[in-house]
Parts: structure tokens; sequence; C-alpha cells
């Protein structure tokens, strides 16, 4: 039984947060966004055209002893914000920290959307949802998590993203020194691939709590918190000068006074998003007006826990008991 752990570095405006891995023999060296919320890995390549290929380290097949094409094999997917890649498969060895699965499906890229092509500092994603949802043809394969789960101490991994500072990825474990009290646990439904539950409900600062079930996902790929319309209207209200801006896509307010924290429930427990970290980024050179970290999830068809939520907590995705454990970073 095996343990594990990686540190993961948040980007600018912790709009995502970059892990490396490495993948074949000798081993070539990838930094790589985790990804809760989809169930392939896949990297930039050299199978890619040179223009699709903007600073990213890319996996060469052709250059790892252990490298097997998974002949026939071809994936294709696009995500929630519209960007989208595909190209075929090899077998290959993938190390994370000192976890290392001989044989995971490594999804080399052929084509990437500009999304990714202007994402330098990015090589790809690993995705940590379910792997019911890998997209890989004719056969979908396991995820890295999947692959490695029963050689761990415990069928779990963890995320403590961090705001503007470098978080961590375990895999096995709980660490207690990384959080304080008790870790409040509510039952995920995979059903759909992803890490889902229902928050009972909300509050907007110091108010009380709404009885209103919130379903959504948790999911580390996707950088804001994505809520129901109702919610994101009752909490903006809350703002002097908040208002939609059709500009920016969403709400956008006065960077100070600092806005409200917005708390929602996770079974008996409570996750606060402090005011400071809804206050997103600055929409203006002069700092005058902010974009939300908090927006609405309309057309996705259910809630989106990203980046925003999950850095307040440390969080156990936990595939043994089917479970989610959000706790209070130490
Ligand atoms: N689960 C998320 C995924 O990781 C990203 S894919 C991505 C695109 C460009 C840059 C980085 C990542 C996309 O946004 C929300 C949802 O889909």
């Amino acid at each position: 039984r095996q343990t594990g752990t990686v540190e993961t570095d948040a980007e600018k405006h912790d709009v995502e947060y970059l892990t490396p891995i490495s993948i074949g023999t000798p081993p070539q060296n990838l930094i790589v966004d985790f990804d809760t919320g989809s169930s392939d890995l896949w990297v930039f390549s050299t199978e890619m055209a040179a223009k699709d290929i903007k600073g990213q380290a890319v996996y060469d097949p052709n250059n790892s002893s252990t490298s097997e094409k998974l002949q026939g094999s071809t994936w294709q997917i696009t995500y929630g914000d519209g960007s989208s890649s595909s190209g075929d498969v090899y077998l290959d060895t993938v190390t994370i920290g000192n976890l290392t699965v001989p044989n995971q499906a490594v999804e080399a890229a052929t084509k990437v959307s500009d999304e990714f092509t202007d994402d330098a500092n990015n090589d790809g994603l690993l995705g940590l949802g379910f792997s019911s949802i890998n997209t890989v043809q004719p056969t979908p394969q396991n995820t890295f998590f999947d692959n490695i789960k029963n050689n761990l101490d415990a069928p779990l991994f963890t995320a403590d993203l961090k705001h503007g500072a470098p978080g961590s990825y375990n895999f096995g474990y709980i660490d207690p020194a990384a959080y304080v009290g008790n870790i409040s646990w509510t039952p995920v439904d995979s059903s759909q691939g992803f890490w889902s539950f229902t928050s009972p409900g909300y509050a907007v600062g110091t108010e009380a709590m709404r009885n209103h079930s919130i379903s959504g996902i948790a999911d580390t790929g996707t950088t804001l918190l994505l809520l129901p319309k109702s919610v994101v209207k009752a909490y903006y209200e809350e703002i002097q000068g908040a208002q939609y801006d059709s500009n920016q896509g969403g709400y956008v307010f006065p960077c100070s006074p600092t806005p409200p924290d917005f708390v929602f429930g996770v079974s008996d427990g409570i996750v606060t998003v402090p005011g400071d970290m809804v206050s997103y980024a600055p929409v203006d050179s002069a700092n005058q007006d902010c974009f939300g970290g908090i927006q609405s999830d309309t057309g996705i068809g259910f809630s989106i826990f990203g980046d925003v939520a999950l850095k307040t907590s440390f969080v156990v995705f936990d595939a043994g008991g089917l479970q989610l454990g959000w706790g209070a970073k130490n």
C-alpha cells in the first residue's frame, strides 16, 4: 500500500492550478491541470501541428522506450467552457510525486482549441473524475487515480488549493496537519461521472442560512463558483453598485469595500467563501471594479464548485466511501 503527494502552483488570479507529472522512459516532465471535472489524461504532443504549440512542453511517444500505441483508439473532448482537444492514445509509465502507474492511457493530442494553445504554461489535463466519462473510443480508459487507487492506503485523494500560493494534491491519505476541526462529509452521486453533491443551503454575509438545495460538482478545473441565478442575484443584491456587465459576461462590482462572505452548507457543516475571494480580479487598470468570483451556472444544468470554493477548504475526494469531505484549512 502506498501514499503520495505533489505540489500544485496557482497561476495568476488562481485561474488554474498546474501540477508536474512525468511520462515515459526516460521521464518526460510536463505540467498539467488536475481536473476533477473530467476523466481524460491528455497532453500536448509531437503529433500536433507546430502552429498549435506556443510554449507548452510536449510528450514524444517515440522518445519513450515504454510507450505502446493503443492501436485504433482515439479521443475527443469538449469542455464546459467550449474548449476542446482530440488525438490518439498510448500506454506509458506515468509518475505523480512518488506514485507510478506503469501502463496509464496517455492521450496524445493531435489537435487543441485556441484556449489551450494560448495557455502557454499548461501542457494538458489530468482527469480525476470518474472513468465512466473517459472519451477514448472504442474502449474508454481508466484515470490515473482509478489505476492506482487499490494500491493506496485508502482509495481517496485530497485537494489543498491555496490563494496565490502553492498547494498540494495528496493520494491515499488524509493529512491531519492540513485541516482543523471536523471534516464535513456529504454523499457523492457519481452517476454522471462527476464528484456531484447537494448543498442544503446558503447564506450571504452574517445573515441566517436559507434552505435552498444547490446540486453541483466539485471541479478543480473550473476557476469560479457557478451557482443558480437566483442565488447569485440574492448575493449581489447585497453589494452596493453590483451589476451584470454584458461586456465582461458576468457580475461586476466596486472592488472596495470588501463584499460580504458567501456561505454554503455541506451536510451539517458550512463552508465560508471570504468576501475578498469573491473579488476575483479587477476588470480595469485602475482596479476600481472587480469581476465576481461567484457567477451564474445558467445553461450548464448544475452548479460548479470551482476553485473559488475549493481553495477555501481542505477537500477529500473519497472514492471508497463515495463522499466528499470539506475541512477548514489549518
Ligand atoms: N472542468 C473544467 C476544465 O478543466 C476546463 S478545460 C480548460 C480549458 C482551458 C484552459 C484550461 C483548462 C474547462 O473549464 C471548465 C471545465 O472545462
